[in-house]
């Protein structure tokens, strides 16, 4: 991103033990954030797995939100665990789910890490207390197990064992609230926790049903994304069943789908054996839905769609958002509130660059590009941009004033594709004590084609009284120090052109 803030969270670096699958998406989550991390994983392809999801992390990132981002923390990668975690404030371990190994990598952990520094364990089922035995400062170790993808999924199990102290389970919430992500913390330890005990029925039952020849993985999967998969994104069991239940609620619910509890519903409680056999007929019927993707493509078109859930999910509610998608407008509220104010540092030679983002999926239109109001919407932010960082922010608007858009004059003059970085600049042309003319040009891809330009009127207004009011001269100082300096800039060909023009003048002919 152009406009950059600092990191967001108290902490300003972290290390991460194990940097595969999970141990990848911790590094880009945090990284993202703007933290430090020092890896260390033994695995020879270590780094180049680490790039790859942290690639794939910052595509997605781009596509989610268009807020300013921290400027990305450093990567290190350390030869052992003790030069990974000597400086650390939170180590993320993230190594395979074998208890023997967990402790003996924790065990190091806990030797190398400061005294204050916070101990995650990734694990999906294993219990704190178990993973606790043996170490000399067992209070800072705690259960953080996160969902896959790390980087785009926000939420984080937090489960103490018999030794971690309170004061550990509250630093931990507050480093997770402040990077985006949403820690619960579970108030008694079990194996498996929350998630993964649902995750396990729903699996353990899954198994049964195609060794049984129900139906094959695809079937399943079909089954599942095309009903309540997509009610699970947006609310949960308990009230998805309490609207089933009618207007009598849960308790109707419970009264007519509670026998079927003891009828033969379910296999759980028999455990499937996962045989050759089976194994082989799952695995290659996954080949054969996968239709020749590779995983890396599989975690793009997930991501895709998880930030398409999650962007649709913030407009929910009424545009208050919703579930997760109320935790990224918060998020992103917090992060224009870092980024806003400042002193512009106007450079004379060139126009502002304010915005940075990708072209989401959501954008994309049935002509398989992005479609026009998105182009709006991108100038609508570039705006917004350049009025926070006069100090027109949250806490100008909340007092009564702001600036509305009067006009606007939009040009189409390229097509922007799926995923392509978009950046987009600002010329102030004019300022008085109420009106900002502004130039907004749009350009896509690494060899930035332009592909729209917008050309603005905005009227300072008094909010309350409901008209038009004169800026303040803390405002106004600011945007005449940027238009002084864009008025060495050569006057786009566009400005002041209207629709038509060009066809009107040769009409007499
Ligand atoms: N894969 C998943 O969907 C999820 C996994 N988890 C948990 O995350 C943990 C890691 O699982 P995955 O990332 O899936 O496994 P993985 O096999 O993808 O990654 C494990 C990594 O640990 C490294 N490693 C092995 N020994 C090590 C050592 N002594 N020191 C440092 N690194 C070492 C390996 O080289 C490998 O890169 C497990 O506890 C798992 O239960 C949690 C949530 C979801
Ligand atoms: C399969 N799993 C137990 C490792 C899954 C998880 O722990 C959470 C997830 O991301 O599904």
């Amino acid at each position: 991103m152009t406009a950059t803030v600092g990191a967001l969270a108290p902490i300003s670096r972290a290390a991460c033990v194990g940097g595969g699958v999970i141990g990848g998406g911790w590094i880009a989550r945090f990284l993202l954030a703007g933290i430090d991390v020092k890896v260390f994983d033994p695995h020879p392809a270590a780094q180049r797995i680490v790039a790859e999801v942290l690639a794939n992390a910052e595509r997605a990132y781009g596509m989610l939100t268009g807020a300013p981002l921290p400027k990305r923390g450093r990567l290190t990668f350390c030869a052992s665990v003790a030069e990974a975690v000597a400086d650390a404030q939170w180590v993320q371990e993230s190594v395979p789910e074998r208890l023997d190994l967990k402790r003996r990598v924790l065990a190091e952990i806990d030797a190398g890490a400061p005294a204050e520094a916070l101990i995650g364990s990734s694990t999906s089922g294993l219990k704190p207390s178990d993973l606790q035995a043996g170490l000399a400062h067992p209070g800072r170790l705690f259960v953080a197990h996160p969902y896959n993808p790390v980087y785009l999924l926000p939420l984080v199990e937090i489960v103490g064992g018999a030794a971690t102290t309170p004061e550990t389970i509250a630093r931990a919430k507050a480093v997770l609230d402040a990077i985006g992500m949403k820690g619960v913390v579970i108030a008694r330890e079990i194996e498996a926790f929350v998630g993964d005990r649902l995750l396990e029925a729903l699996w353990r039952e899954a198994l049964w049903l195609i060794k049984d020849d129900i139906c094959d993985v695809e079937t399943l999967d079909d089954v599942i994304r095309y009903s309540f998969g997509l009610r699970w994104a947006q609310m949960g069991l308990f009230q998805t069943y309490r609207i089933a239940g009618g207007e009598a609620g849960m308790r109707h619910f419970l009264a007519q789908f509670g026998p079927c509890l003891q009828w033969p519903w379910t296999r759980l409680t028999d455990v499937v054996d996962l045989d050759d056999a089976l194994v082989e007929k799952i695995g290659g019927q996954s080949d054969a839905q996968a239709a020749g993707l590779s995983i890396r493509e599989l975690e793009r078109i997930r991501d895709e769609n998880l930030v398409g859930i999650v962007q649709a999910l913030k407009a929910g509610q009424g545009g208050e958002g919703w579930g997760a998608g109320r935790l990224l407008k918060e998020f992103e509220q917090r992060l224009w509130a870092q980024a806003g104010g400042g002193a512009p540092a106007p450079d004379p030679t060139a126009p502002l660059e304010l915005l940075e983002i990708r072209v989401s999926p959501a954008w994309i239109d049935y002509n398989g590009h992005m479609t026009e109001h998105r182009y709006l919407q991108v100038f609508g932010d570039t705006s917004d941009a350049l009025l926070r960082l006069i100090g027109v922010d949250f806490a100008y608007v909340e007092a009564g004033h702001s600036y509305y858009t009067v006009e606007t004059h939009l040009r189409h003059l390229g097509e922007a594709r799926l995923g392509e970085a978009l950046t987009c600049t600002t010329q102030v042309l004019a300022v008085d004590d109420k009106r900002l003319h502004l130039f907004h040009r749009l350009f896509a891809g690494p060899e930035r084609r332009e592909i729209a330009t917008a050309e603005y009127m905005m009227l300072h207004v008094d909010s309350r009284a409901g008209r038009s009011a004169p800026a303040p001269e803390h405002v106004l100082a600011k945007l005449r120090a940027i238009a002084d300096a864009h008025a060495k800039l050569e006057t786009p060909a566009a400005v002041g052109r209207a629709i038509g023009q060009k066809t009107r003048l040769a009409a007499p002919v």
